[in-house]
């Protein structure tokens, strides 16, 4: 077996020193020794010690044991992750229990048996590294949850709608009241959720999405709920799932309308008493989670479709957000094309003027894909424009067009390049189902992952 761990050995007594050193180095892989206590702190500054194995007594005629407390207290001031273990001559219960209770992993008595000595410096080893792994951990949960946390980009509007949504946002925001955020593709329901959990009192907690749309038939209830090992073929280990994660901060379920309806039966419950059983497991969980949905599903349709559940609608929806399309509210669109032509003009180091005529073909335009084609759209026209001004006739597509001519325009075959006729069949697809990305993958007989990989590439 692979020889692990940093063990730092510091007693007054040379001849302990070298006993314990040639016994663990059989064992461990660096072995460190000295008989001064006051040369811990340069060492632990220079090795990444994992246990240290601490002499109680450094004067000769010291027997109370009060050094090595002094001395461990320094330590783990100094990396809380030590495994520190006590040793003395003087040994007795109380002491062993008093450095335990300050902070000791583990004690031994002097002179000691090497197998006992063996054991319990291996032990505090693994105690130091649960240590660390857990360090690690919350430190990358920390890291996540600020970054998930963080509002993606400003969330703009000022039209009337979205002034009202601005408003009910703000009112919902504070509550734990759960929320369902409903638009077409593109309208910033995801932008609406981040937005809800920032102006939350959980906005220092962890902010946890999922896909509903992106997760297998058979393993949703593992991803909300978690599993314990065993429970099924490939739970190899206990996996938690979204909503512990999620404990504290809030639970984004995105794309709620395309959960199968044979896995949505816990969720009602689970919504309503917060709380949750691992699959395969018999002990439930308490979950302090606030949970946001979205769907580009008229969910009420489905429910009468039989496709979605009744109680979880209900459960969901406490309070609606409605983002509305862009074509219905297009007084933003000027103040969106200036958000992304700073970002973008920044980006690409271009500086372009804007002229009217650009902008009032870019409030025309009906943005099936709404805010996310429209930032593409400024995009790719600050990288294309040659001259000063932003130039948009590349890279909108018959930007004058009513839209049943633009969908004409695919049987007109004025260009036989199959990238364009594909993103012109992926426009209209998405126009014919008002932006909805699953009806539109599924009339173009794509699978979502292939739509979005296509979105992507067409910028749409
Ligand atoms: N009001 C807005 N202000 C600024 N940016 C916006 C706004 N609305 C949307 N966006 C931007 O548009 C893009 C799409 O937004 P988002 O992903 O939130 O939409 P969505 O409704 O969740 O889309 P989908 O249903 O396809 O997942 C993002 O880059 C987002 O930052």
């Amino acid at each position: 077996m692979e020889k692990q761990g940093t063990i730092l050995i510091v007693d007054d007594n040379t001849d302990v020193l070298l006993a314990a050193k040639l016994l663990l180095k059989q064992h461990h892989k660096k072995i460190l020794t000295t008989d001064n206590p006051f040369d811990v702190e340069g060492l632990l500054n220079t090795h990444q010690v994992d246990v240290i194995l601490l002499d109680m007594n450094f004067n000769r005629d010291a027997i109370s044991g009060q050094e090595g407390f002094y001395w461990l207290k320094k330590i783990h001031t100094q990396v809380p992750s030590i495994a520190v273990v006590l040793m003395t001559a003087y040994s007795d219960v109380k002491l062993a229990v008093e450095a335990i209770k300050n902070g000791a992993t583990d004690f031994v008595a002097k002179p000691w048996q090497n197998d006992q000595l063996l054991t319990v410096i291996a032990t505090a080893l693994a105690h130091a590294q649960d240590k660390q792994a857990i360090n690690q951990l919350s430190r990358q949960t920390q890291g996540l949850s600020q970054a998930l946390s963080q509002p993606q980009s400003e969330f703009l509007g000022q039209s009337d709608a979205m002034l009202q949504v601005f408003d009910t946002l703000n009112k919902a925001a504070k509550t734990d009241a759960n929320i369902l955020i409903t638009g077409e593709s593109g309208t910033g329901k995801e932008l609406t959720a981040h937005a809800i959990h920032a102006q939350s009192t959980r906005a220092h907690m962890p902010f946890i999405s999922l896909d509903m749309g992106a997760v297998s038939g058979s393993l949703f209830e593992s991803e909300l709920f978690g599993h314990k090992k065993g429970a099924f073929t490939d739970a190899k280990m206990d996996r938690v799932g979204r909503f512990e994660l999620a404990h504290g901060g809030t639970l984004f379920l995105d794309e709620v309308g395309n959960m199968p309806l044979d896995q949505q039966v816990k969720l009602p419950a689970a919504i309503q008493n917060r709380q949750i059983t691992p699959v395969g497991g018999n002990q439930p969980i308490d979950v302090d989670i606030r949970l946001v949905c979205a769907t580009n599903d008229a969910l009420p349709q489905s429910v009468v479709d039989g496709q979605f559940r009744q109680d979880l609608l209900y459960r969901i929806n406490t309070i609606e957000i409605n983002l509305p399309p862009l074509r219905e509210r297009k007084e933003d669109i000027p103040l969106l094309v200036d958000h992304y032509m700073n970002i973008y003009q920044q980006k690409y180091r271009r500086e372009l003027a804007l002229p009217p005529s650009a902008l009032s073909t870019l409030c025309e335009y009906s943005w099936p894909g709404n805010v996310r084609e429209l930032a593409h759209t400024i995009e790719r026209a600050v990288i294309l424009s040659e001259g000063s001004e932003l130039a948009i006739h590349h890279v909108l597509i018959a930007p004058n067009t009513p839209a049943s001519a633009q969908s004409n325009s695919l049987l007109e075959y004025d260009t036989f390049d199959l990238d364009v006729l594909e993103q012109r069949a992926i426009r209209a697809a998405l126009k014919h189902h008002q932006g909805n990305v699953s009806h539109a993958a599924k009339a173009l007989g794509l699978t979502r992952g292939a739509m979005y990989r296509r979105l992507e590439k067409y910028g749409l």
